[in-house]
């Protein structure tokens, strides 16, 4: 094993042809999309979609059901190729398979040999790689241990996601493509496997990932790239993506309806009794409701989540007043 690759997790990516240091560095490409398009049959699965992730960067791939998002990753495992544009994963054709020696990469769905055990799978994967992560090691880290001995057909949904992210890393890839990680997880696995992505991250390794967990985005990616319908709609880091919504949350208790205030786009009732309401200037507001002089208490005001965020850019309909009338 490298000592220069974090031991402490087991999991680390591969010693680099050349000597650069850890951490993320957007000037050394991995993964760059050129004006990608793919289509299948009428369906535009991506369209004109650019992309590019620099080593060391942790960028979560946010989208509705039929965006995209798989498509994108097939393009850059070289599973697919572009109907137009390029693809390039640490500068060649993701289609020859020496581009893809550092990619680790875990589908979707993973066809895993039923009647093999646990163990056998991870030493038979492992031993296509020059230095992989002992068996015992990425196991222990993936809380597989106890399993070890098990067929494969016998584990469960969640175990057996967790067994499909592990081999994606045991040879130490310099990036890894996951396709919905957590899917299926309960909350203590899923916690489980961020810890081992972190981990990974940690030590330098890219991560491109797709999520239908907004939480899970939220908790993991510096960098957010939201596609809706084949387009890349927003591209930033999750900071910025959140600073970008404009509406504000003011939760206020009432007994007069507060729905058609000036200022409000959207309002809900909570189960509390009290009245959600979605304003670009909460300030405004709460000066109309002074002013005003209705009754109020209770009041509570906060800034979007990444859900409001993603509903936000993927809105088919264009106005959110015209969303907030229909509401
Ligand atoms: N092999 C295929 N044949 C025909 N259409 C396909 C094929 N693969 C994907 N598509 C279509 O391309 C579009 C994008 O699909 P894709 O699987 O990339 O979306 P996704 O964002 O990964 O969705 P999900 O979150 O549901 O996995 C969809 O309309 C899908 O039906």
């Amino acid at each position: 094993m490298s000592t220069d690759h974090a031991p402490r997790t087991g999991v680390s990516r591969a010693t680099r042809p050349d000597p650069a240091p850890s951490g993320t560095d957007p000037a050394r490409p991995v993964v760059v999309a050129d004006h990608v398009t793919r289509r299948f049959g009428e369906v535009v699965a991506l369209d004109d979609v650019s992309l590019t992730v620099g080593a060391g960067e942790l960028v979560g791939l946010l989208g509705p059901n039929g965006a995209g998002k798989s498509t994108l990753l097939s393009l850059i495992s070289g599973q697919r190729k572009p109907d137009a544009g390029t693809v390039r994963l640490f500068g060649g054709d993701p289609r020859d398979a020496r581009s893809r020696v550092s990619l680790g990469i875990t589908p979707q769905e993973t066809g895993l040999p039923a009647t093999l055990k646990v163990r056998e799978v991870v030493d038979f994967v492992g031993g296509h790689y020059p230095d992989p992560v002992p068996t015992a090691e990425l196991l222990e880290q993936f809380g597989l241990t106890e399993l070890a001995g098990r067929q494969t057909g016998a584990m469960s949904g969640g175990q057996k996601r967790r067994l499909a992210v592990a081999l994606s890393l045991v040879g130490r890839p310099r990036v890894v493509l996951l396709d919905e990680p957590t899917t299926g997880l309960d909350v203590s696995a899923r916690q489980a496997l961020w810890d081992a992505i972190r981990a990974y991250h940690a030590d330098g390794g890219t991560v491109l990932l797709t999520s239908h967990y907004l939480e899970e985005v939220q908790a993991l990616a510096q960098r957010v790239v939201v596609i809706d319908q084949g387009v890349v709609k927003a591209d930033d880091s999750l900071d910025a993506i959140l600073r970008r919504v404009s509406l504000r949350r003011v939760v206020v208790g009432s007994t007069a309806d507060l729905a058609d205030r000036p200022g409000v786009v959207r309002s809900d009732r909570l189960g509390d009794g009290r009245q959600e309401l979605y304003t670009p200037d909460a300030d405004a507001l709460v000066r109309e409701l002074v002013t005003s002089g209705v009754d109020f208490h209770d009041l509570e005001i906060r800034g979007a989540s990444l859900e409001e965020a993603f509903e936000q850019m993927v809105a088919r309909d264009a106005a959110p007043t015209t969303e907030a009338r229909s509401r």
